[in-house]
């Protein structure tokens, strides 16, 4: 049976390469963000992101991550201003964690990694659906979130009760009335460049804005996030941990940010 893509020694991202030729382009993410080296760029615009928690559809564990979704056909939840042009519908979030606090996050700060990152995922409306938005230069902008070691963040307690409802790969269960607004920092300061997918088919189609305040977790939240399966019901069982991409090169792009 072909040996799908994952986070093992033998399917993780040093092997993605001979199936995703893509994976040594000249635009990959992650990438370690060095914030004395980002250039301010006084015209970047605030980010504009108003979210319908009625359009919430459903979380899933796709054996990768989990996933919360979205119905995206009309412009009820979008991200507006920032770097990006145009108006770009939320998709999905979903998140990449350690299977220990000294890692997890695919972005890293000076070199450090945080335990865990939190992506919303948006495509933008000039091109008909996500699917042919990510294979466009200017396809998709993610959203990412730091998460850090501390105290229990309230606002990720109703994702994560509903985790034992999709503990293995190609669970999924109802969720809605979810307000991922409710997931975001106080500050929406942000550094942005131009990246990919973390994931295969690593799609050289994201405009990356990544937060510089993180959001809270505690060691009791990510041990629930710990305790999802990357395997399916009836196959031995492998904890969803470490399901991060390392920082790639970043080949001369620039990385600006929205603050001094
Ligand atoms: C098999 O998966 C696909 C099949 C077809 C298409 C067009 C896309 C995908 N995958 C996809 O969108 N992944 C994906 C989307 C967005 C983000 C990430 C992964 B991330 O880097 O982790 O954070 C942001
Ligand atoms: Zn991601």
């Amino acid at each position: 049976m072909s040996h799908g893509w994952g986070y093992e020694p033998t399917n993780g991202p040093d092997t993605w390469a001979a199936d995703f030729p893509l994976a040594n382009g000249p635009r990959q993410s992650p990438i370690n963000i060095i914030p004395k080296e980002a250039h301010y760029d006084p015209s970047l615009k605030a980010l504009k992101i108003r979210y319908d928690p009625s359009n919430t559809k459903g979380i899933l564990n796709n054996g990768h991550s989990f996933q919360v979704d979205f119905v995206d056909d009309t412009d009820s939840s979008t991200l507006t201003g920032g770097p990006i042009s145009g108006v770009y519908r939320l998709k999905q979030f979903h998140f990449h964690w350690g299977g220990s606090d000294n890692r997890g996050s695919e972005h890293t700060l000076n070199g450090i990694k945080f335990p865990c990152e939190l992506h919303l995922v948006h495509w933008n409306t000039k091109y008909p659906s996500f699917g042919e938005a990510a294979e466009k230069p200017d396809g998709l902008a993610v959203v990412g979130v730091f998460l850090k070691i501390g105290a229990a963040n309230p606002r990720l307690q109703k994702v994560l009760d509903a985790l034992d409802a999709i503990k293995t790969k190609g669970k999924q269960t109802t969720f809605a009335n979810f307000d991922p607004k409710t997931l975001l920092p106080g500050s929406l300061d942000y550094w942005t460049y131009e990246g990919s997918l973390t994931t295969p088919p690593l799609l050289e189609s994201v405009t990356w804005i990544v937060l510089k305040e993180p959001i809270s977790i505690s060691p009791a939240q990510m041990a629930k996030f710990r305790s999802l399966l990357f395997t399916g019901d009836g196959e031995a069982p492998c904890y969803m941990v470490d399901n991060y991409r390392p920082p790639q090169p970043l080949k001369g792009r620039l990385v600006r940010a929205s603050f001094k």
